[in-house]
């Protein structure tokens, strides 16, 4: 490992092998994440796109490989340096809801809380400024439930960009979002990635408006990189698999179906039943 790459990339993963029980989710997988860039990972669903994340976060660790992150292999790092690490690491997944009897301020103000000794005036400025950059600070003091469903991203997002991180992981960011609130957080992942100078990684079903921000895309699948580049050279791409999925046809390479056994087999009850 160069530490000239390192520096290159934000992130990268080295010859990554990860299993869930018997079954393989990547095989000897090497992806480079560049610094201030939106890079986006894409792929069919199950492929692995939210346990990458997880690994990049530290929250999972590798069978076999190197995970880089901010020039520390992360696998080779003890319980207090993962700390460390995770608080350079913004994370907005899709199941980390808002604390629900926590208003909007105390929602953002918590990883501050939790990580800082800062006093209240700090806490409260940084609240306010890190809202005002999502353009909800006129809802600092809502309850969640109060909140729009786009609302209650934004809110999510200011509290993930609260310690100021490096890198922003970003997990669905527009799953479930009306067309308005999908066209306002995709304007906001590259606000702040170009205004705060942060990397930010973002897997997303949603092509034609991941397309839109991404500097770059990994496609994965099978347990490999199907193909990367940026969306203009995935879009001309003559590899079948990345046309399949940039056409979002139901049916080609990557099968419609997940493996099992004769269909026939089953209906009847299995052939040895
Ligand atoms: N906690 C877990 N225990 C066992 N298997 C899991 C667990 N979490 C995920 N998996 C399996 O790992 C594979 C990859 O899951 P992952 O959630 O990373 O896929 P994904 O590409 O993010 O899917 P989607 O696009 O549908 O969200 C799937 O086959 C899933 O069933």
């Amino acid at each position: 490992m160069s530490a000239a790459n390192t520096h290159a990339n934000a992130v990268e993963l080295k010859g990554v092998t990860f299993q869930r029980g018997e079954r393989s989710i990547f095989k000897d997988v090497d992806i480079a994440i560049p610094r201030g860039k939106v890079t986006a990972i894409m792929g069919p669903s199950g492929c692995g796109k939210t346990t990458l994340l997880r690994l990049i976060a530290a929250q999972l660790m590798p069978a076999r490989g190197e995970v880089w992150v901010g020039g520390q292999n992360l696998p080779s790092l003890s319980r207090s340096e993962l700390f460390d690490m995770r608080k350079q690491m913004g994370v907005l997944f899709q199941s980390g809801a808002l604390f629900t009897d926590l208003d909007v301020f105390e929602n953002v103000a918590f990883p501050l809380r939790v990580h800082t000794k800062l006093p209240e005036e700090m806490i409260r400025d940084i609240v306010l400024m890190k809202l005002q950059a999502v353009g909800l600070r006129g809802a600092v003091e809502l309850m969640p439930d109060e909140l729009s469903g786009g609302m209650r991203r934004r809110v999510a997002l200011a509290r993930a960009i609260a310690l100021d991180p490096q890198i922003l992981l970003y997990d669905e960011p527009f799953a479930g979002q009306d067309p308005i609130a999908m066209g306002v957080l995709v304007r906001l992942i590259r606000l702040l990635n170009d205004a705060l100078g942060i990397t930010s990684i973002v897997v997303s079903h949603d092509l034609a408006e991941t397309a839109s921000i991404a500097d770059y895309i990994y496609v994965i699948g099978e347990g490999q990189v199907l193909g990367q580049g940026t969306p203009a050279q995935l879009r001309e791409s003559d590899n079948p698999r990345i046309r399949q999925f940039m056409t979002g046809t139901a049916d080609g390479p990557v099968p419609f179906h997940f493996p099992a056994q004769a269909y026939a087999d089953d209906l009847l009850g299995g052939s040895d039943a």
